[in-house]
């Protein structure tokens, strides 16, 4: 459904694209993650057709965004991190203007905008005024208008900043519906577990590199490559750290206290190996765990050293 190749953005000598490819199917709920001024934006804005590549390409639905902004933007309905809302008008007026303004005639706008705040929960603000809307209800309402002409493909840049924890469970709720609709949907934050939990690929881009691209168990998957057990004895803790050394699975070995932190690359058949390994040899194992790499530590791991 979208197709990115090599695309690169200069302002000025500012590099903000360095050669991004990527490829996203139809249907798939994709997660742009990367730190302020990684580019996010910058390749959503182009993929809108609002800002034009230095060099490369990009395509929604086969459509050149360059040679044919028209029929994509036919394809999108676009969130930007910052939108303007009108807030003299109500929820519905401002609906029914985003309709006008996609030529929708006044009585498919009439049947579509109920259907529409319903699906963002916004039936009982229909007669509310916009600045009256807290901020999750004004970036729903957001959502809303982007999907007033039926577009195909959501490009959403950064909708779950600002909101509380349960507007975001609102926001996903509501991305899951759409996603089931059959959409495809981009979507930017930098906050990576935020994203983890919405979506079903991830790319993680720094600096203007796209620097991880997977599914997110895969993603996951990879961090499980590098695991990390932690283990605790009550005595003979030098000599276990040697014999943990001589492991050809143990990446590095060290101390903290009475525990032995252990870098691991081997699998689950291996650690219980490991762990065998140490209590027939009497070493006096009290606990012996595994520390649970989460995503942000996934992504920090990843982006580890780019750009430096
Ligand atoms: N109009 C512009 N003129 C000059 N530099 C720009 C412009 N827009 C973006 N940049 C720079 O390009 C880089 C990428 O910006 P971009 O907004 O795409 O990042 P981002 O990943 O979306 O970040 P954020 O999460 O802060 O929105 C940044 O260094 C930014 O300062």
């Amino acid at each position: 459904m979208i197709q990115i190749e090599q695309l690169t953005k200069r302002y000025g000598k500012m590099e903000a694209l360095k050669g991004v490819s990527l490829s996203i199917e139809k249907g798939t709920v994709f997660g742009f993650v990367g730190p302020n001024g990684a580019g996010k934006s910058t390749t959503m804005s182009i993929l809108a057709t609002l800002l034009e590549p230095t060099s490369g390409k990009a395509y929604v639905g086969g459509f050149d965004v360059i040679k044919h902004p028209r029929e994509v933007r036919k394809l999108i309905g676009y969130m930007p991190d910052f939108f303007g809302v009108y807030d003299y008008l109500t929820a519905e007026e401002y609906l029914d203007f985003y309709g006008a303004n996609y030529d929708i005639p006044p009585e498919e706008r009439k049947a579509i905008i109920p259907q529409l705040l319903e699906l963002v929960n916004l039936s009982h603000k229909r007669d509310a005024y916009v600045d009256s809307l807290s901020r999750g209800m004004k970036q729903r309402l957001g959502l809303a208008r982007c999907l007033v002409h039926n577009p195909e493909v959501l490009i959403l840049d950064e909708p779950a900043s600002g909101l509380d924890p349960r507007a975001r469970i609102e926001l996903r709720e509501i991305l899951k519906e759409l996603r089931d609709m059959g959409k495809t949907i981009i979507i930017s934050s930098h906050i990576l577990p935020e994203l983890a939990e919405m979506c079903d690929v991830i790319g993680v881009i720094e600096e203007g590199n796209l620097v991880a691209f997977g599914k997110v168990e895969e993603i996951y998957a990879r961090m499980q490559e590098k695991r990390v057990l932690r283990i605790r004895l009550l005595d003979r803790v030098d000599e276990a750290m040697a014999r943990l050394r001589e492991v050809p699975t143990v990446a590095g070995v060290t101390r903290e206290g009475n525990w032995v932190v252990v870098g691991f690359s081997g699998d689950d058949a291996d650690q219980a190996k490991l762990l065998r390994d140490l209590t027939v040899n009497d070493f006096p194992v009290a606990a012996f765990n595994e520390a649970q790499g989460d995503l942000e530590e996934i992504f920090l791991e990843i982006t580890k050293g780019v750009g430096s």
